[in-house]
């Protein structure tokens, strides 16, 4: 399959290295840094682009793929707010993008995890729920991508909690997400539940980047040839 990679940073790194290794090839590198255009004929060869960049980037890079008709896998965080704006624009130019906040599989456990453990909690009106997060300092967005995904989750599961909050809480009703940036932390993420008697929480902490990256590549195989708005749901189903 021909990738075109939008953002060589980190995460396009990562993402090269693995996909090179699955027989793709990696036919353009869009990025302030590369000379690489959407408008050039290596990037409209692509049967798929994969676009890691940042927040306020994400959405105009999505655009130039509907506009060349390349279907997009979009791993970029803190932009979540106006994918309902991007659905619309994709579905008027019957265009393809697969979003998730977090690619990697043992992320996508957890979130199925979190679920439950929510469901589970839900008449345990003692427990009060927060969560933490903690990421290397070039983060740009807090809370993280996947914190949202994770609060959205507890928010439809728990009736005591209907929004999430940064930091500090103030209502019962309020779900606090802290958001902590040190070194160079892949991305821990932890949900606490904590009563006057005790504390039950579950944490993921990932090990390194290349569990993004495969399952950003795995997104991009499965969003070969297919239209419409995609998730790591079809893509789990699928596997
Ligand atoms: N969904 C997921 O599983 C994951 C998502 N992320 C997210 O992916 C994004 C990128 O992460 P990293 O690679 O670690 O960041 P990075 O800062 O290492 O790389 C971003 C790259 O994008 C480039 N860039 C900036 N503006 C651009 C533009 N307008 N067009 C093209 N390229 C542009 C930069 O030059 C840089 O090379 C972040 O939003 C991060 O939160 C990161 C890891 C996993
Ligand atoms: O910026 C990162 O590094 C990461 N961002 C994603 C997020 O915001 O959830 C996924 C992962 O935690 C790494």
């Amino acid at each position: 399959m021909n990738i075109a990679l939008i953002g060589y940073g980190k995460m396009g790194h990562e993402i090269e290295q693995i996909a090179i290794q699955r027989g793709h090839q990696i036919v353009a590198r869009i990025d302030l840094t590369t000379n690489d255009t959407f408008e050039s004929p290596a990037f409209c060869s692509a049967n798929v682009a994969i676009e890691f960049t940042r927040p306020d980037a994400a959405i105009n890079n999505i655009r130039k793929c509907f506009e060349a008709g390349v279907p997009v896998v979009c791993g970029t965080t803190g932009w979540a707010n106006q994918l309902s704006t991007i659905r619309k624009e994709m579905e008027t130019t019957n265009g393809t993008l697969f979003w998730a906040s977090n690619f990697s599989l043992g992320v996508n456990l957890f979130f199925a995890l979190n679920r439950y453990l929510a469901k589970l909690m839900n008449p345990f009106n003692d427990y009060n729920i927060s969560m933490i997060e903690v990421h290397h300092t070039q983060k740009l967005d807090a809370p993280s991508g996947t914190a949202i995904t994770l609060a959205e989750s507890i928010i439809e599961e728990l009736d005591r909690k209907s929004k999430w909050v940064k930091d500090i809480q103030q209502q019962p009703d309020e779900l606090a997400i802290a958001s902590i940036r040190e070194g160079n932390v892949l991305g821990i993420h932890e949900i606490i539940y904590e009563s006057e008697m005790d504390t039950i929480s579950i944490k993921h902490d990932a090990k390194s980047r290349r569990g993004f990256a495969l399952g950003a590549v795995l997104a991009a195989e499965f969003t070969y040839n297919k239209k419409g708005f995609l998730g790591m749901n079809d893509l789990l189903a699928f596997l």
